[in-house]
């Protein structure tokens, strides 16, 4: 393993679609955002396809696989009509989530100790594709373990408790919790990215823990580029990123 490997960033762009949503029309253009993410040096696009549609929809999923140039990260719940959409689109990276109708954005890891069998058979479907998959995960050493066991290669480690942190200290716990579960989980073998709830204020003591391979950041990116636009959003973010991973 090479823990001085260049950190990857990951942009998410649902809350482009949001926008699109709001007023049910065309503008902004997820895809045209997609392609100046890139053309920025964004390493991939992630896109988390709901069940209840309320950003991202399949058209948006099936035009990007057209025209996207970098690895698409496709998030979804583990269910059929997922699964049916990605033995169509094939992305590159596919990475499961829990998901409810009632949360306003995800709001923990996925339990995979509590459902291996049917997270085993989605992964083992996912791979027949294709698809690298990865599980979005508290900072748990059980839940580290079990994602290898039902197969995954990648992990995303959920970074929201330590976005949402009340003060310093608790803000240090959380990071902590993060690094550890870091060196765990690529003591087992696996790829570990981070993400949620990652702004220019807070992403550097992530993208700083060795061996991280990816962060996928997105709303802080699209309500940056509001007021500088979305390229200089990208470029800003990982500017901070790749100068955070060589300290
Ligand atoms: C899994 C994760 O941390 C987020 O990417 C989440 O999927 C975002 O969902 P929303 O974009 O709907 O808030
Ligand atoms: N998986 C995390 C992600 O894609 C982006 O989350 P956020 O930055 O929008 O909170």
């Amino acid at each position: 393993m090479n823990l001085k490997q260049r950190i990857l960033l990951g942009v998410n762009i649902d809350h482009i679609a949001t926008v699109r949503q709001a007023r049910g029309g065309q503008a902004p253009d997820p895809i045209t955002a997609a392609l100046l993410v890139e053309q920025a040096g964004a390493d991939g696009i992630t896109i988390h396809l709901r069940e209840d549609r309320r950003h991202i929809q399949d058209r948006d999923v099936h035009m990007l696989r057209e025209v996207m140039t970098t690895p698409m990260n496709f998030e979804m719940g583990v269910t059929e009509e997922m699964l049916k959409i990605v033995e169509k689109v094939r992305p590159e990276h596919v990475c499961l989530v829990p998901e409810t109708r009632e949360e306003l954005t995800t709001e923990g890891g996925l339990d995979v100790l509590g459902q291996e069998a049917r997270i085993s058979e989605a992964v083992e479907r996912l791979q027949k594709n294709g698809c690298e998959v990865s599980i979005f995960l508290d900072a748990d050493n059980a839940q580290i373990q079990a994602a290898k066991r039902v197969g995954a290669t990648t992990i995303e480690l959920h970074t929201g408790h330590y976005a949402k942190a009340k003060d310093a200290k608790q803000l240090a716990v959380e990071l902590e919790k993060i690094q550890k579960a870091t060196s765990f989980a690529l003591k087992q073998g696996l790829t570990v990215n981070a993400g949620h709830g990652l702004n220019y204020q807070n992403v550097e003591a992530i993208a700083a823990i060795p061996g991280i391979n990816e962060l996928n950041i997105g709303h802080a990116i699209v309500a940056h580029a509001l007021f500088v636009g979305i390229g200089q959003a990208v470029t800003e973010m990982k500017a901070l990123m790749l100068a955070a991973s060589r300290r």
